[in-house]
């Protein structure tokens, strides 16, 4: 290309499009960091809602932006709060699909007229945001999907008709859900996933309900990605390789383009690598204390964004950890425990204060990365899952909802970087597997593991021959630069 034609072609315009929710936005940011760094104009769209948390959390200059990468608001369609809270996520989905399209294809028609932004030329959409695809083909530009799980839950949510139409879900009664029924019935049809109980799959088939909100979502959601003009996933082909493959006959274009974050890392130290898209305020003060830590000594614990729990659950957890006798961080999110704030018992605060400190949010991935750091118990979302594995750090598990479970199975039984802990949690039960965790061979033997697959996430995004690194030059130049709609 001559240069008098690079200067008068408009840059590339990717306008992203969350799922507004902390799990969601975070990855989808990251990869607009780095589209801009490759030379993309970027407009980040976010909820009024969490614009406003963005405000509160970051600072008022938060949603400033910088040249070429602007931020823009719409309604999510719920009514008016000023909590600092997670949305309810069923309501959040019902009201995005339904609520989003209308100023979605208002703030494109706009960005379109604007002077001198280059015209929109292609949509990076959260895959649960599927409504984008109608203003793709309106303006004739591919829309790209990014799935912010792992390639197993997609692969789960892809199988929820066939799950319905033999007959697993909706269950008979609400029995189903204790009588030993989803632990002992192995699905051995779903490709890639050999082995997976009912147990293990995303928790909206939990229902007994046909109509249930969060299962005809997915349902809905999942097969759009047919529409869809690619496919990305913050994964790589070394981390699930079995479900990869199997996705090569049934979805054409898929784009394994993770860790983002560790691609992330790797851009130059400037303003741009400085955005950032926490909706809590950081507690930074959590990194100087892990400094005068031991190397692997402090348990990390962290349930995400989403997850919430009861007061007897958080008292189980903390007697656990008092018990262990160990050293931890744990993130207690104001919102974590249902319809209360937390309070941990008094005892438990005096009995831990030496050892123990409590944060309501961090910076997650220079946590996990922080060498005082042995372990950590999760809720399994898959950002901690990825963040977790490229830190070398093992896991226990306690999946809350969504395809946590999926994602626990896979590290558990394929991966070998984690245990489970029942879903009716007991402190002595937390107490043994910190223990196991932090010294015990099964715990050692699981670090190991997470070192080799750290090594391979490296691998997989170094240049000149990593998947995610030959996958994302590819999806710049086959799909975003030049692929035509979707029809
Ligand atoms: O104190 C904290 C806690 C979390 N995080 C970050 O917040 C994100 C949390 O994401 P994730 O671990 O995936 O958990 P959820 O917030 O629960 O994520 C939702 O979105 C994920 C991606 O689709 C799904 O895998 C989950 O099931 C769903 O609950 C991660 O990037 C963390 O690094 C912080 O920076 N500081």
């Amino acid at each position: 290309m001559g240069s008098t034609e690079t200067a008068t072609k408009p840059k590339p315009h990717a306008i992203f499009i969350p799922f507004p929710a902390q799990g969601h936005i975070n990855p989808m940011f990251k990869l607009a960091k780095i589209l801009h760094h490759k030379g993309f104009h970027i407009t980040f769209v976010h909820s009024e809602f969490n614009q406003r948390r963005l405000l509160k959390s970051r600072g008022k200059n938060a949603l400033d932006g910088l040249p070429s990468f602007q931020f823009e608001t719409i309604p999510d369609g719920l009514p008016f709060s000023d909590a600092d809270a997670t949305q309810d996520v069923p309501s959040l989905c019902d009201s995005a699909s339904k609520n989003c399209l209308a100023p979605f294809r208002q703030l494109v028609t706009r960005l379109n007229s604007s002077p001198g932004v280059p015209p929109v030329s292609c949509i990076v959409s959260d895959g649960i945001m599927s409504f984008t695809l109608e203003v793709a083909r309106e303006l004739g530009i591919p829309d790209v999907f990014f799935w912010t799980t792992g390639a197993g839950g997609v692969m789960a949510y892809l199988n929820y008709r066939n799950l319905v139409e033999k007959g697993y879900t909706p269950l008979k009664d609400c029995s189903y859900l204790t009588n030993g029924y989803l632990d002992t019935t192995v699905i051995d049809w779903i490709p890639g996933m050999k082995g997976i109980r009912l147990k293990d799959l995303p928790s909206f088939i939990r229902t007994t309900d046909r109509n249930d909100i969060m299962l005809n979502f997915a349902i809905n959601q999942a097969e759009k990605i047919h529409d869809a003009s690619a496919l990305i996933l913050n994964t790589f082909d070394a981390m699930e390789p079995d479900v990869l493959d199997a996705f090569s006959s049934i979805l054409p274009a898929v784009y394994t383009l993770g860790p983002l974050h560790l691609i992330e890392d790797q851009l130059p130290d400037n303003e741009l690598k400085s955005l950032g898209s926490n909706l809590w305020k950081e507690e930074l003060g959590c990194i100087e204390w892990l400094d005068s830590k031991e190397p692997n000594s402090v348990v990390y614990v962290n349930f995400g964004s989403v997850t919430v729990m009861t007061p007897q659950q958080l008292v189980e957890f903390a007697w656990g950890l008092a018990k262990s006798g160990r050293t931890f961080l744990w993130i207690i999110r104001p919102d974590l425990v249902i319809g209360e704030t937390a309070i941990l018992p008094p005892e438990f605060v005096l009995d831990t204060k030496e050892r123990g400190l409590l944060a309501s949010w961090c910076p997650q991935v220079d946590v996990l990365k922080h060498p005082s750091i042995g372990g950590f118990l999760t809720h399994c979302g898959w950002n901690s899952t990825l963040e977790s594995i490229c830190a070398g750090v093992p896991m226990v598990c306690w999946p809350f909802f969504a395809e946590q479970q999926t994602n626990c199975w896979y590290c558990c039984n394929h991966l070998g970087t984690a245990m489970e802990i029942d879903n009716n949690v007991k402190s002595d039960e937390v107490e043994k597997l910190v223990n196991e965790l932090m010294v015990g061979d099964r715990g050692q033997g699981m670090k190991k593991k997470a070192a080799e697959l750290k090594k391979l996430a490296e691998e997989a995004i170094t240049a000149p021959s990593g998947s995610s690194y030959k996958n994302l030059e590819s999806l710049v130049h086959d799909v975003l630069m030049s692929s035509p709609a979707p029809n």
